[in-house]
């Protein structure tokens, strides 16, 4: 049977576009961004996320990531400003990392790779619904925040950090309540901007992408917490969870701007 995608030589991001055909599309994501190619645009307004602690329902290991999954039934934890139109409805975060703290991000800046990138997918509710969104341009916004490996432990991380032990394998799924997401943002509302699309097949180009400029920190303990999830499913042969990330694609001449100078 067709090996399902993952992130192995046999079903990796080199082999995604055979059955995943947008994968070698002209705005994939992530991309590189190079401070020198990025354009200030001061018409970006800033963004603002206003979400409901009682919205979170669940975390879950579903053999590629991590994901907190959240009530998205009606505009209860929205974001909105920046470079969206509309409000867009919090349906999920998850995360990307490596199996060493000196790679695991997707998106690269400045040629740095970040240990980690954390991800929380909104979706604009005028397109009825979630498969509905992934079909459109504006469909989906993502903002993404670096995960960087200091001295001092993201206390508020802690709270995902500590339900891993409950769902160490593929398929487990905990209780997630009482969690507002917004607790992971960094200080600085300074962000990139550009479309793109899904990291992960099927990859629709749907996704107006909200890049945090200053990244979190995370202790190198909290990576290695994350690093002892395992895709695969109980009494199965122990896969560690790692390296579930997609290296950058071509920019195919599209502008990244910044909110910032
Ligand atoms: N790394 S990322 O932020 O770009 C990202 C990747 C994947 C997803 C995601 O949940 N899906 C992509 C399509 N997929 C299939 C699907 C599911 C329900 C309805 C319709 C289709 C779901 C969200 C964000
Ligand atoms: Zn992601």
């Amino acid at each position: 049977a067709q090996s399902v995608w993952g992130y192995d030589s046999d079903n990796g991001p080199e082999h995604w576009h055979e059955n995943y055909p947008l994968a070698k599309g002209d705005k994939q994501s992530p991309i590189e961004i190079n401070s020198k190619d990025v354009q200030h645009d001061s018409s970006l307004s800033p963004w603002h996320a206003s979400y409901d602690p009682g919205a979170a329902k669940s975390i879950l290991n579903n053999g590629r990531t991590c994901r907190v999954v959240f009530d998205d039934t009606f505009d209860r934890s929205v974001l909105r400003g920046g470079p969206l139109t509309e409000a867009y409805r919090l349906r999920q975060l998850h995360l990307h990392w490596g199996s060493s703290d000196d790679h695991g991000s997707e998106h690269v800046i400045d040629g740095v790779k970040y240990a980690a990138e954390l991800h929380m997918v909104h979706w604009n509710p005028k397109h009825g619904n979630f498969a509905g969104a992934l079909k459109q341009p504006d469909g989906v916004a993502v903002v993404g925040i670096f995960l960087k490996v200091g001295k001092t432990p993201k206390a508020e991380m802690k709270r995902i950090l500590e339900e891993i032990d409950n769902i160490k394998t593929k398929g487990k799924e905990a209780p997630f309540h009482h969690f507002d997401p917004s607790i992971l943002f960094p200080k600085s509302r300074d962000y990139w901007t550009y479309h793109g699309s899904f990291t992960t097949p099927p990859c629709e180009e749907c996704i107006t992408w909200i890049l945090l400029r200053e990244p979190i920190e995370v202790s190198s303990d909290q990576m290695a917490k994350l690093r002892s999830l395992s895709k695969n499913a109980e009494n199965e042969p122990v896969h560690p969870l790692v390296d579930n990330w997609r290296p950058p694609q071509p920019v195919k001449g599209r502008i990244v701007r910044a909110s910032f100078k």
